[in-house]
């Protein structure tokens, strides 16, 4: 089993390029079931998620090409629907969240589709039902067989109609817009996600010839075509990474630049890391984090306490909440973190709070952090990554803990961050890859 050792407690210096967005690529890659012509996509991250997302087309009869280090090109002319019953794709289908996007591309080109209950981080409860109940107004019929896990869908013809979203949901409206772009007639999505993640697949849809409006809002006009063409596809870098190094760097009063960050994509994120007291600066399209021995998080206006809360975008992303509690730590002052998504993702606080930070846990989706401004730094331990985020929050408080620390279950870190020692290495970070086992096992 793979993990982490880190001797932590030493500031970093240097520049670090992000990766491609994680999310983005697993909607895109999904996208290019969508038509029989070549669709090239760049700046893909060499990630576990993304890659078996890859190797489950490959499987599905999809002709792939590796062009360079970050470039596919795809080509899904001939689709062996039989994959849906195998064993195989009953494995490799379950075993990421992402997966599940291959449905709306199949049922909308196909008829049909099926995919295995899909897997991803257990923070908690993960509904599908926005995904199936959107096909099912665009007329598709579905169902879940509980002995085999399977969710099963088929439409002889998919119709365009006014579909409002039960949640706005990620995958789920990527979902449905991938069903709804070879649909007859008109299809309003309203309630829609818009992530700059959903953003870019429309973009890409639009241009392969879907005719999309309404992209950034959460009313969508989806026009019907009969088929879709290829195109080129360059992803935007990771602003979930982005966030993460922000945050590193302030945890570790390290001097960072984060290269071409694509800035005005990043929506609120800045100035949520901002509001914790954390320096930045915008230089061209690069982020530099001076070193920081302090800072201080604000109050609202009117002096009360800050919360910083997650909503769909533009509001701000659940998936960086747990990077700001582990920065907010070490800050001046205190914040109520308060997960409104998800159920089981604070829970990992007890990790910091064995390694010295003053954090109440006040229910499973809201904690209070105390900062220790720095007084006290936190210390190494050994520990468990419970998942992706989490883990890099813990593998952030590490590097700035005194001592000795070892990460365990990496595979979760590693399934969205690519090389991550190895870049963290190039910053000056004492972190080396160890076979080891949890205690107790
Ligand atoms: C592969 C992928 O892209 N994963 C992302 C995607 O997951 P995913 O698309 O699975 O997440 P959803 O957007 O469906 O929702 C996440 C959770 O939030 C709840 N919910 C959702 C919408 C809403 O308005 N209110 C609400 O409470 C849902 O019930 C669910 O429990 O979006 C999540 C929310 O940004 C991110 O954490 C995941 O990293
Ligand atoms: C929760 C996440 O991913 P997934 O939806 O793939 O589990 C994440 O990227 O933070």
């Amino acid at each position: 089993m793979n993990a982490f050792e880190i001797n932590g407690g030493k500031p970093l210096k240097g520049e670090i390029i992000p990766q491609g967005a994680k999310n983005e690529a697993l909607q895109v890659i999904s996208a290019v079931l969508l038509t029989e012509e070549k669709v090239t996509i760049s700046n893909i991250p060499d990630i576990k998620d993304v890659n078996k997302l890859i190797e489950l087309l490959g499987d599905l009869g999809v002709n792939i090409e590796h062009t360079s280090k970050d470039t596919y090109t795809f080509e899904a002319r001939n689709i062996d629907l039989n994959f849906f019953s195998s064993e195989q794709f009953k494995a490799k289908g379950g075993s990421l969240r992402g997966s599940i996007m291959i449905v709306g591309p199949l049922l909308a080109r196909f008829g049909k589709a099926a995919i295995p209950k899909p897997g991803g981080d257990k923070i908690g409860r993960r509904r599908l039902d926005t995904h199936f109940l959107g096909f099912e107004k665009l007329g598709a019929k579905f169902n879940f067989n509980p002995e085999t896990n399977f969710f099963n869908v088929d439409a002889s013809q998919l119709r365009g109609t006014y579909v409002l979203l039960d949640e706005a949901s990620v995958t789920g409206t990527a979902n449905v817009i991938m069903a709804a772009v070879l649909a007859k007639g008109t299809t309003t999505i309203y309630n829609a996600a818009c992530e700059p993640y959903i953003q870019q697949l429309c973009k890409m849809l639009n241009r392969m010839g879907a005719q999309i409006s309404g992209i950034g809002s959460n009313l969508l006009t989806i026009e019907g075509v009969e088929s879709l063409g290829g195109t080129e596809h360059r992803l935007l870098p990771d602003m979930i990474e982005i966030g993460s190094f922000i945050g590193l760097a302030a945890m570790t009063a390290s001097e960072i630049t984060i290269k071409d960050v694509q800035y005005k994509e990043l929506g609120i994120i800045p100035d949520v890391f901002r509001r914790l007291g954390i320096q930045m600066e915008l230089r061209g399209d690069d982020i530099f984090i001076p070193s920081q021995q302090h800072y201080e998080i604000d109050t609202f206006i009117d002096g009360s306490i800050l919360t910083v809360a997650d909503a769909p975008w533009p509001g701000f992303t659940p998936d960086l909440l747990s990077i700001i509690l582990v920065v907010a730590a070490q800050a001046k002052g205190n914040v109520m973190i308060h997960q409104k998504m998800f159920e089981s993702r604070l829970f990992f606080v007890d990790k910091l709070i064995d390694m010295g930070a003053q954090i109440i846990l006040c229910d499973p989706h809201r904690a209070t952090v105390i900062g220790l401004n720095k007084q006290v730094q936190l210390k190494g331990i050994e520990m468990t990554s419970p998942d992706i985020r989490a883990g890099v929050a813990l593998l952030i408080a590490a590097l700035s803990a005194s001592g000795k620390s070892v990460i365990h279950n990496i595979e979760q870190i590693e399934r969205g961050y690519q090389d991550i020692d190895i870049r963290l290495r190039a910053l000056g970070a004492d972190i080396k890859r160890i076979n080891a086992l949890p205690k107790g096992h």
